[in-house]
């Protein structure tokens, strides 16, 4: 029986990119930098010490890093014992967003340009936002900038609900970002807002409008709930799960997977809100998986609540969660099955600003016969897709080069 588990720990970088002074982070490094906070004992909220992820290092996360960076992680060692097939990855993608990242570990890499809303302040242009408002019926809106999608609640939620207006905003990613109050200015409005921005915004080449639903009363106590939802524009072409679906197999989304592929080759699709819920779903899924079958989780939390929010203990917090799981998911596994553990980008918790970080990603496979033992640098995460590829003996990708034969 053949079955992939992608488990994407959604920012989880593993050290600057090639290009990465191009994106202005260099020296980022998302695992090495909560390592050493870690060991330094300057992330000991809600847990202590150095960094302890005992299975992940099992699975060469440790060493993989030291391959990308030159050193061991602080308070990782190299005498551990190796279980699975570890790298690292470049990105060929252009940008250093969740799209990009997640479309070329598919084997499908980003080659054109984003475009971009690049101003700080007058971000988006009148003729887009005139042309929204009157299809919405909306006199007008907040916002308008760069932000910090938590910041801009605390200045401007307040105003959202007394005078009915969304607040528009984005970031250094391709995304035009809306949030609204899910009581005051009702979920469906924002849906169906958002709905709008995404076909206004055809001309302008942007990958993402995220609706940001929120609840609370005021500044202390406002906060982002789960009912966030990603509209992507489709990728350019065919990625390994449209040719896993095209073949007959099953392709099971658990989190944001099926936003972020806009809702393509995908068959099955399951939310959760935060790790604890969206383990969970994948060890069902898992549970409940048949031959030419994956299941694809994206850990949403350690991007959005803790890399956007420089939250180091927080990230490092969910990191020693996540592998603490690990054991129940691998304990599923049968003998012919496919492991992948990786990131789509890196957002280092220690790095000036809140967005993403130009990184390389790990490789981290398990199973399916695989040689423990490295897999050296790769020059793009669609090694992965043409893996997956090569292991359902589906027609190869354009790109990436299969580390499974
Ligand atoms: O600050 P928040 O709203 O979390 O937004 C962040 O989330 C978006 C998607 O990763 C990024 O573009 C960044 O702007
Ligand atoms: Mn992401
Ligand atoms: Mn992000």
């Amino acid at each position: 029986m053949k079955r992939t588990y992608i488990m994407m720990l959604d920012s989880f970088g593993i050290g600057a990119a090639a290009d990465a002074e191009a994106f202005g982070d260099t020296g980022s490094d998302t695992f090495g930098h909560i390592a050493q906070a870690c060991a330094e004992g300057k992330a000991n909220e809600g847990r202590e010490g150095p960094l302890k992820l005992p299975n992940l290092a099992r699975l060469g996360l440790a060493l993989a890093s030291k391959e990308s960076t030159g050193q061991l992680p602080a308070g990782f060692s190299d005498d551990v014992e190796i279980i699975g097939a570890y790298g690292h990855a470049d990105e060929l993608s252009t940008g250093k967003d969740t799209p990009s990242g997640h479309w070329e570990l598919a084997g499908v890499p980003v080659l054109y340009e984003w475009g971009y809303f690049s101003d700080h302040t007058n971000s988006f242009p009148k003729e887009l936002t005139d042309k929204i408002l009157a299809r919405a019926g909306l006199s007008d809106y907040l916002g308008n900038c760069h932000a910090s999608g938590t910041a801009i609640l605390e200045e401007l939620g307040n105003e959202h609900m007394t005078s009915g207006l969304p607040i528009f905003y984005t970031s250094a990613d391709s995304v035009f970002q809306v949030a609204c109050h899910e009581e005051t200015f009702g979920l469906e409005n924002l849906y169906t807002l958002c709905q709008i921005v995404r076909e206004e915004l055809e001309p302008y080449n942007i990958g993402r409008v995220i609706a940001r639903p929120f609840v609370g009363t005021g500044p202390s106590d406002f906060a982002r709930t789960g009912n966030r939802r990603d509209y992507a524009v489709e990728p350019p072409a065919k990625t390994v799960l449209d040719k896993l679906k095209d073949s007959g197999g099953e392709v099971v989304s658990v989190g944001k997977i099926a936003d972020i592929y806009a809702h393509c080759g995908i068959t099955k699709k399951v939310k959760g809100t935060g790790l604890e819920a969206l383990f969970d779903a994948t060890l069902e899924e898992i549970k409940l998986a048949g031959d030419n079958t994956i299941v694809f989780t994206n850990f949403v939390d350690f991007d959005s609540h803790f890399g956007h929010r420089r939250d180091v203990a927080g990230y490092a917090r969910s990191l020693e969660y996540f592998d603490s799981r690990l054991p129940e998911l691998m304990a599923l596994m049968g003998e012919d099955d496919l492991l992948l553990l990786t990131a789509d980008h890196g957002c280092d918790p220690t790095w000036p600003g809140t967005d993403h970080t130009r990184e390389r990603v790990p490789v981290l496979a398990y199973g399916a016969g695989l040689e423990a033992g490295s897999l050296g640098r790769r020059k793009s995460f669609a090694d992965m897709g043409q893996s997956i590829a090569s292991y359902f003996k589906l027609e190869p990708m354009e790109y990436g080069e299969s580390f499974i034969k």
